[in-house]
């Protein structure tokens, strides 16, 4: 936590990368499982990283896993869940926080815009991450586009005992930006701090930790 504001750096997939996040003050490291993400990381790579790793708090970042997939990824003990799901998966929601419990589960829900946020969802998690929509029914995130800040601040603001983690393209460029309109704590970097998918750019994550020094 740097100045009261928290952040992930995610789509980790090398270890020196993860490292780089951590000296930065990253508070999450973030490892994405969706298979047909370009910064995806299968479950033995990850465990070949998962010795050189630093003491942070990972995260494993899927799209609407079954619970055999779920299970795995806890058995290689990670700390939470970030889970992207399109709406209307009520049972699942609901097995998912059964079998990592409601303090572990991240839920990212596909909203469109003219949807509103579903308040039964937070009977299932403890923190709701704030991503952008995209139409294409096999896009959940990592696409660099800005999510509804107006809609992120309201929802916080409604749901003061929810952890909001406000995600979708937040880069150095906007981080500041983004925290003064929606009172955000919490941020999620992810494909603005790449080289090329699944390959972080160093300098710009600790870019980060510069500016997040600076706000006031
Ligand atoms: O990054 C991905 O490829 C991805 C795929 C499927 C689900 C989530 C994914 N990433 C998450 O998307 C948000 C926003 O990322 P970006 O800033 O738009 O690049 C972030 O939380 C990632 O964890």
């Amino acid at each position: 936590m740097i100045n009261g504001i928290q952040f992930k750096v995610c789509g980790l997939t090398r270890a020196r990368d993860a490292q780089a996040a951590a000296e930065a003050g990253a508070d999450y490291l973030g490892f994405i499982f969706y298979p047909k993400s370009p910064r995806r990381i299968d479950l033995d790579r990850y465990k070949s990283i998962q010795p050189r790793l630093p003491e942070v708090p990972k995260v494993a970042v899927t799209v609407a896993p079954d619970l055999y997939t779920l299970s795995q990824l806890e058995g290689a003990g990670f700390d939470f869940f970030q889970i992207h799901f399109p709406i209307g998966l009520s049972e699942e929601v609901e097995a998912w926080s059964k079998l990592v419990g409601k303090e572990r589960l991240w839920l990212a829900p596909k909203l469109p815009p003219s949807v509103a946020f579903n308040e039964d969802l937070l009977k299932y998690a403890d923190t709701i991450l704030w991503d952008a929509f995209k139409q294409d029914k096999d896009t959940y995130g990592g696409t660099g586009s800005t999510s509804d800040w107006n809609a992120f601040r309201e929802a916080k603001a409604n749901y003061p005992e929810t952890k909001w983690i406000l995600a979708g393209g937040i880069s150095p460029e906007n981080a500041i930006e983004a925290l003064r309109e929606t009172g955000a704590d919490c941020l999620d970097f992810n494909s603005s701090l790449e080289i090329e998918p699944g390959i972080k750019d160093l300098e710009r994550i600790s870019q980060v930790r510069v500016l997040l020094s600076e706000v006031d």
